[in-house]
């Protein structure tokens, strides 16, 4: 996969004797405390693959004290996630509805539920072309699922479909800032164009992102993108990356050139997948101890200090 191949392409060059013991992973995002420079992306449908579902995903990022963004088209309600993990650090991802009206409602129920961060997805403007889910004939969710965030109050309950739309603009977003005191990161940036735009338009951070090669075909692999992003953001704002994250030494790499945090997607999938929130414990403990070797054998005592003298092609 092209993302996965592209981080192969770059290499860490460690620094020797640098007495690198203590080592600090923790970082402050918008408010929210992460024992480590990793957080879980919006994925739909956890119980699509585990019957837990995003309640076993949040039990095991409040273990590993990191930050998980619940997806809208989650199978769980924002308020049953809460509850199934008290001192959850949630953020809550969006797709915004042009005319607003049910966006606000939802953006007043993911507060009222503990959601400190809200994440715009912003590269959906109509859904990829996912030949694997054509030829599976993946089009809908099994009867006893829904996107239990969908449902709408005012209407009994109905569940509303995703709703993807091109007509969505920069004045959405001012119009969603308008609407919530909650700070709002844009995910989907791979311009820098764009990347200028968002802090223009009061966004809190940033994640570059391409969701994962799910929408648009061919867009390039996060991290080469990230580096002109990060000089034309020029630190304004936190930026955040996804995309092909799968060890410990990938998280150095994105944070080297730029990235104050990743997120990781399928990883998360795959561990709920074979063991609930086990599983999901075991793919971000991985990450974590990965992390903190890879610091110790750089040289490199925080992730604070990392900067892209330590990233060379290879
Ligand atoms: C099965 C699946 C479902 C996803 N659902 C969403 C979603 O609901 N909202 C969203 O913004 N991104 C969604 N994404 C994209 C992820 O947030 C993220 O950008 C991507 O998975 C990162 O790449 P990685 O899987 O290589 O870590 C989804 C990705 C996958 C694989
Ligand atoms: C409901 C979908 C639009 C969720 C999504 O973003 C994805 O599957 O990538």
């Amino acid at each position: 996969m092209a993302f996965t191949s592209a981080m192969c392409r770059l290499g860490l060059r460690p620094r020797v004797l640098r007495g690198a013991v203590k080592l600090q992973t923790s970082l402050t995002l918008l408010g929210s405390r992460a024992a480590m420079p990793v957080l879980v992306a919006p994925t739909a449908f956890h119980r699509l693959a585990h019957p837990e579902g995003e309640r076993a995903t949040a039990r095991a990022v409040a273990a590993a004290e990191t930050i998980m963004i619940v997806s809208m088209a989650a199978t769980v309600a924002i308020e049953d996630v809460a509850a199934a993990a008290p001192g959850a650090e949630l953020w809550f991802q969006l797709y915004l509805e042009p005319d607003l009206v049910f966006t606000e409602q939802l953006v007043r129920r993911v507060a009222a539920a503990g959601c400190r961060g809200l994440v715009v997805t912003a590269d959906s403007p109509a859904l990829g072309r996912r030949e694997r889910d054509l030829r599976n004939g993946f089009d809908d969710l099994p009867e006893h699922l829904c996107c239990e965030n969908l449902r709408d109050r005012a209407h009994g309950d109905r569940v509303r479909p995703v709703v993807l739309s091109p007509e969505l603009m920069w004045e959405h977003l001012d119009r969603l800032r308008e609407l919530t005191e909650l700070p709002i990161v844009l995910k989907g940036v791979t311009h820098p164009a764009d990347a200028l735009l968002a802090i223009e338009h009061g966004v809190a951070a940033i994640m570059v992102s391409n969701h994962g090669g799910r929408q648009l075909d061919t867009v390039p692999a996060t991290i080469d993108l990230l580096p002109e992003i990060a000089a034309a953001v020029g630190g304004r704002v936190p930026l955040l990356l996804d995309g092909g994250i799968r060890r410990g030494t990938d998280v150095l790499k994105a944070l080297a050139l730029g990235a104050a945090a990743v997120a990781i997607g399928r990883p998360v999938l795959w561990g709920l997948a074979a063991d609930g929130e086990r599983g999901v414990t075991s793919v971000l403990g991985l990450l974590r101890a990965e992390v903190e070797h890879a610091l110790t054998l750089c040289g490199c005592a925080s992730i604070h200090d990392l900067d892209p003298e330590w990233v060379r092609p290879c």
